[in-house]
């Protein structure tokens, strides 16, 4: 008893929290290799670890994923002070690492330092791919650092392999996210690049990337789909993910043949980031000046919207909602009261098809069951209003603040 407890004491010191042991560089010069604060770590795992994202059988491990910063040539490696053997520990066996990470990269990666550090200084040839749509200047630390955003598609030469080394940051940064049929021509690609100066070259890194699907719509329209985005992990926060958005919505304006653009699956960091630059265009729109709206929302509203900045209905409505957030005088009762009852109605919608399913109830229920029954919904149906109402104004004022600070 004694030793199995023992046993599993010491198994415990080989398990590890993947996100802990793997460290992501995108590498510059050599300098870098060297530079604890250039590592950046995956925010998930599931994908390769498994649910638990837990790696055993390693003592201190230390997984390598570094890139070079323009052309991302991948070094691959792992390191560790001790591991498990059948021999001392009952059978177990470590997991598989390096495996693991390998089947998710592109062939032709580096296992060797060396290896890899000599591809860096071929780095200046690297051009971004496609055409330029935008530059801008961020200031960081007090300095001021430029940015160019490019749209491609996946037969301008070389992207196509340069495309799947960039995905690959995918699994670690995106839940649920998988890699993309690239051989579909409707896919377009949006990428920012930090353009900089090196030993009087000019030099490109990624800053990072978008995926647009164009789904077809009846007769003959088109609806562009956001489909992934990442600003990686040393960039974000600084403004790029609202430059790319803003960059690809530039490409929208002037298509007839846009009906509206969607999002797929939006992290609730990116719908802030959405509601940010939608509020931004949509505030400049005489239907949503703030003594236009604080009235229902309304269909002027939602054509001004979809006609000009191509919103959904759903995304105008929301943008509505915080807009109208901005114009209510939260001290005036009456005011808020309106506004309150106004998101009310929107988020009752759902329950007013379950409404009519309680009419059938009534004839299969005798009246005690049906007064529990509706009593019981009615109750949760209240508190579920209220609890969302709260967490809606919640995440609204966050977007009010933002846009408060950028104006
Ligand atoms: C459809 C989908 O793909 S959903 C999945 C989206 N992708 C992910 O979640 C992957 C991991 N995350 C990311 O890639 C990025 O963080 C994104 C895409 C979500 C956002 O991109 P970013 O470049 O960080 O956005 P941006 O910098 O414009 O704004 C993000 C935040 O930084 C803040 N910020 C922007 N500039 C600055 C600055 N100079 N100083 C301080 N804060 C700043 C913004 O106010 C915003 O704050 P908030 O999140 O509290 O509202």
């Amino acid at each position: 008893m004694a030793g199995s407890s023992l046993l599993k004491n010491k198994l415990e010191e080989f398990k590890l929290n993947a996100n802990d042991v793997i460290h992501f560089k995108l590498v510059r010069d050599e300098n870098d290799v060297e530079d604890y604060d250039k590592s950046f770590k995956p925010d998930m795992t599931h994908q390769v670890f498994g649910e638990q994202e837990s790696i055993f059988g390693y003592k201190d491990l230390e997984v390598k994923m570094y890139y070079t910063a323009a052309k991302l040539n991948t070094y691959l490696s792992m390191s560790y002070i001790d591991k498990v053997t059948p021999k001392r520990f009952d059978g177990l066996v470590p997991d598989e690492v390096l495996p693991k990470l390998a089947q998710e990269i592109p062939p032709g990666y580096y296992t060797n330092l060396d290896d890899f550090l000599a591809t860096l200084p071929k780095e200046v040839n690297f051009k971004p791919f496609g055409e330029m749509l935008h530059s801008y200047k961020v200031k960081t630390d007090g300095s001021s650092r430029n940015f160019e955003v490019y749209k491609t598609d996946i037969d301008v030469p070389g992207f196509r392999d340069y495309h799947s080394r960039l995905q690959t940051f995918l699994l670690f940064f995106i839940d649920a996210a998988s890699y993309i049929d690239v051989d579909d021509d409707r896919w377009n690609y949006f990428l920012v690049f930090e353009k900089y100066r090196n030993n009087g070259e000019t030099m490109y890194a990624i800053a990072g990337y978008m995926t647009i699907y164009n789904y077809y719509a009846y007769p003959n329209k088109t609806r562009p789909r956001i489909s992934q985005v990442l600003i990686l992990p040393p960039f974000q926060r600084q403004g790029h993910g609202a430059e790319l958005l803003q960059t690809f919505y530039n490409t929208c304006y002037d298509r007839d043949d846009i009906m509206d653009i969607t999002v797929e699956d939006p992290s609730e960091n990116f719908q802030r980031l959405r509601d940010f630059v939608d509020c931004k265009n949509v505030c400049k729109l005489r239907e949503f000046q703030p003594n236009n709206i604080r009235v229902s929302f309304n269909d002027a509203m939602l054509q001004a919207a979809r006609q000009k900045l191509k919103l959904s209905r759903r995304q105008a409505r929301r943008v509505y909602e915080i807009l109208r957030l901005k114009a209510t005088d939260g001290s005036n009762t009456q005011q808020y009261r309106d506004y309150r009852l106004e998101v009310k109605r929107r988020l009752n919608s759902p329950f007013t098809k379950n409404r009519r399913d309680f009419q059938k109830l009534k004839k299969a229920l005798n009246p005690q069951e049906l007064d529990e029954t509706m009593n019981t919904t009615e109750e949760k149906r209240l508190e579920y209003l209220e609890k969302s109402f709260e967490e809606h104004v919640e995440v609204y004022r966050q977007v009010l603040d933002r846009l408060a600070a950028s104006s």
